[in-house]
């Protein structure tokens, strides 16, 4: 792996504009994600949260086009290194996927063979993206299994996926995903299934993998906790959409969607120093077949207005990169422009 320098570190290396995405269901489209657009930088987690069914597994994998055979991508731009993944034919984009985009999901077996052992898949990996003779992949292919921490990987390589314990497979899933040294990392709830302590080493290798080698992050996860420790900056998906973005502070100390609010007050504190009733977000996310052009949230929502069910409310930009989509917020924030102007 190539240490990235200091430079590249603001870079941006994924920028994702008003993608709109549905499925065809009975000859009918069905929006599903809906004008969702966001920014990733070299060596940047980006964390993205919302409930079961929100959207942010489909919007993902959107970018590697890795999709179920009735969704329709129906507009928008997925800019990696500046060029259009959404115009690559898909030849072209099979060159970028597993190579310097790959992906780690919560099941190992999505992406390990139960029938070839670690090394042969690994090498075949390594065969597929890169010119190494077949002496460099074998040593390649044991360095990864080091590097992603599994011990004695001069004799693990020979082993096939049901030798190795659920953490040791998923780290072996992750050293696949490494082994061309991605810019972009997917990692869809690849720590939801394990235990918390090899949850917690995964992650510390994730944030490893962000400090020394400058990889950017998606990661996305139904916990808060984890996405407190590991990511920068953190997506809110509600009904498809982007309801709140912004960095981990901002989300986390000083959001402003109802949501996230609600969200938060769900999970224990994050400190760990409070102890917070638990209180669930009430009622369930609309059906999307059934959306018109209101607030999603609107209908669970305990600040709703006239407005927030007529009509879906513009994206309010709050100053550095926190965005909200939400009435309140919006009229809120022209109440205080309207001062400010007042006072000048
Ligand atoms: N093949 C499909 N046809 C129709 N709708 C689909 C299809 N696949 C997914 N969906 C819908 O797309 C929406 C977004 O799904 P997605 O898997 O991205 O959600 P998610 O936020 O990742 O949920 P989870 O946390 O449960 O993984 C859901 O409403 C889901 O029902």
């Amino acid at each position: 792996m190539t240490n990235a320098g200091e430079t590249t570190e603001k870079e941006t290396i994924l920028e994702v504009k008003d993608l709109k995405l549905s499925f065809r269901i009975q000859k009918k489209l069905v929006p599903t994600i809906r004008d969702v657009s966001y920014t990733l930088r070299r060596g940047e987690v980006l964390g993205i949260v919302g409930e079961s069914g929100s959207g942010k597994s489909i919007s993902s994998n959107a970018i590697i086009r890795l999709l179920p055979e009735n969704a329709v991508i129906e507009g928008g731009q997925i800019l990696f290194d500046g060029q259009d993944l959404l115009k690559l034919p898909l030849r072209e984009l099979r060159k970028v996927r597993g190579r310097r985009i790959s992906e780690i999901f919560q099941d190992p077996m999505t992406s390990l063979d139960p029938l070839f052992t670690i090394g042969y898949q690994l090498n075949e990996v390594l065969k597929k993206h890169t010119n190494l003779s077949r002496e460099d992949r074998e040593k390649r292919s044991i360095e990864l299994l080091r590097m992603v921490g599994i011990n004695q990987p001069e004799r693990r390589i020979d082993q096939y996926p049901h030798e190795f314990s659920g953490g040791m497979r998923q780290r072996a899933m992750i050293a696949t995903a490494l082994a061309c040294d991605p810019e972009l990392l997917i990692a869809d709830e690849p720590t939801t299934a394990l235990d918390v302590t090899i949850q917690a080493q995964i992650i510390d290798l994730l944030k490893e993998l962000k400090e020394k080698f400058h990889t950017s992050i998606i990661f996305i996860t139904h916990d808060l906790g984890v996405m407190a420790d590991i990511c920068d900056r953190v997506l809110v998906m509600y009904a498809g959409e982007i309801v709140e973005s912004g960095d981990k502070r901002q989300i986390f100390y000083d959001h402003r969607h109802p949501y996230t609010e609600g969200l938060l007050h769900s999970i224990p504190d994050v400190d760990g120093d409070e102890k917070k009733p638990l209180v669930p977000i009430e009622g369930n996310p609309p059906e999307m077949s059934l959306l018109g052009d209101e607030c999603a949230f609107a209908r669970r929502c305990p600040y709703a207005m006239r407005i927030c069910a007529r009509k879906r409310p513009p994206e309010a930009s709050l100053g550095d990169g926190h965005t909200v989509r939400c009435w309140k917020v919006f009229h809120e924030e022209q109440a205080k422009e309207g001062m400010r102007d007042a006072d000048t």
